[in-house]
């Protein structure tokens, strides 16, 4: 399967009806090439790395340089797949900021393309920029985990007619800046549509319900690698923590039977 590009990403909309954008994290080397040899669409070097691979209670103490090591790994296990790295929080305080980050971020590791939270002005503004440099830019809104203090927990967006209506301005905005497409997380089903409806590029939905255009989700919770349950828009398709416990254990004890029949009965 050929890799794709952000103006195919882009013409998505003209056959929505025959395919899906499907959009899974991916965080190491190994698993990048497991990816590359599926169909899967495009990869996201997630800031969730920060939750899954570092054990950081939220995405707000990912850095630069964390975001750089492991997208750089994903890059050189999936070749031939699209990767969006996400700019970690920090990162993009100010305009200036963000396009030293940014261009940092995608220069080391050489994905195909960065992805940031949010559709402030002077974010609208770093988006045009970036374009303009050469660095494709992917949106997210909605449930926005880098603002999680800010916002107060993680909820579903667009519930009442003020929210929905800002999330509406904010995807047509983020569009006039130029993103090649739209992460929408956990924002009321209606409203993502309606979103979808609207935009010429593409939506990819996380907890936004099944009419977006494409859909990503965290490999981690789709596979169930950790030992709790996953945010609740995910069902797992394995259970690879206990799969995993449960041959580790086997192991080890079947390492102890050995160690023990290899040992000298001693003589009393
Ligand atoms: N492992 C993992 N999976 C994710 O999907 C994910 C991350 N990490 N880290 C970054 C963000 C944070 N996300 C989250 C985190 C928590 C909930 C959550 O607790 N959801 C509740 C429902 C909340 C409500 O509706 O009020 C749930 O029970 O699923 C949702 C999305 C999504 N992202
Ligand atoms: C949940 C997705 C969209 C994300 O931003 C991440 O994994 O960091
Ligand atoms: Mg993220």
């Amino acid at each position: 399967m050929k890799k794709l590009t952000t103006l195919k990403i882009k013409s998505h909309k003209l056959q929505r009806e025959k395919h899906s954008l499907q959009m899974l994290t991916c965080y190491d080397f190994q698993t990048a090439q497991m990816l590359e040899q599926t169909g899967i669409d495009m990869l996201l070097v997630g800031d969730s790395l920060g939750n899954v691979m570092l054990g950081y209670e939220t995405t707000v103490p990912v850095s630069l340089e964390e975001m750089k090591i492991f997208s750089a790994a994903v890059k050189r296990g999936a070749p031939n797949k699209f990767i969006v790295a996400d700019l970690p929080f920090g990162s993009y305080s100010t305009l200036e900021q963000g396009i030293e980050s940014a261009t940092k971020l995608f220069q080391y590791s050489n994905v195909e393309s960065i992805k940031l939270e949010g559709a402030f002005p002077y974010q609208l503004e770093l988006i045009e920029r970036l374009t303009q440099i050469g660095i494709p830019v992917m949106g997210h809104i909605g449930l926005t985990p880098q603002s999680v203090h800010e916002l107060g927990g993680y909820y579903v967006h667009g519930k009442d007619d003020a929210s929905a209506k800002k999330l509406l301005e904010q995807a047509i905005n983020l569009e006039k800046a130029g993103v090649f497409a739209v992460v929408l997380e956990c924002v009321k089903s209606e409203i993502a549509t309606a979103i979808t409806e609207k935009l010429s590029i593409p939506t990819i939905g996380i907890g936004a319900g099944n009419k977006t255009d494409g859909q990503v989700l965290v490999i981690n919770d789709l596979l169930k690698e950790g030992p709790h349950t996953p945010p609740k828009f995910c069902t797992p398709i394995a259970n690879l923590f206990d799969l995993k416990k449960d041959l580790i254990t086997n192991y080890l004890n079947k390492n102890q039977e050995v160690a023990k029949a290899n040992v000298q009965p001693s003589v009393h």
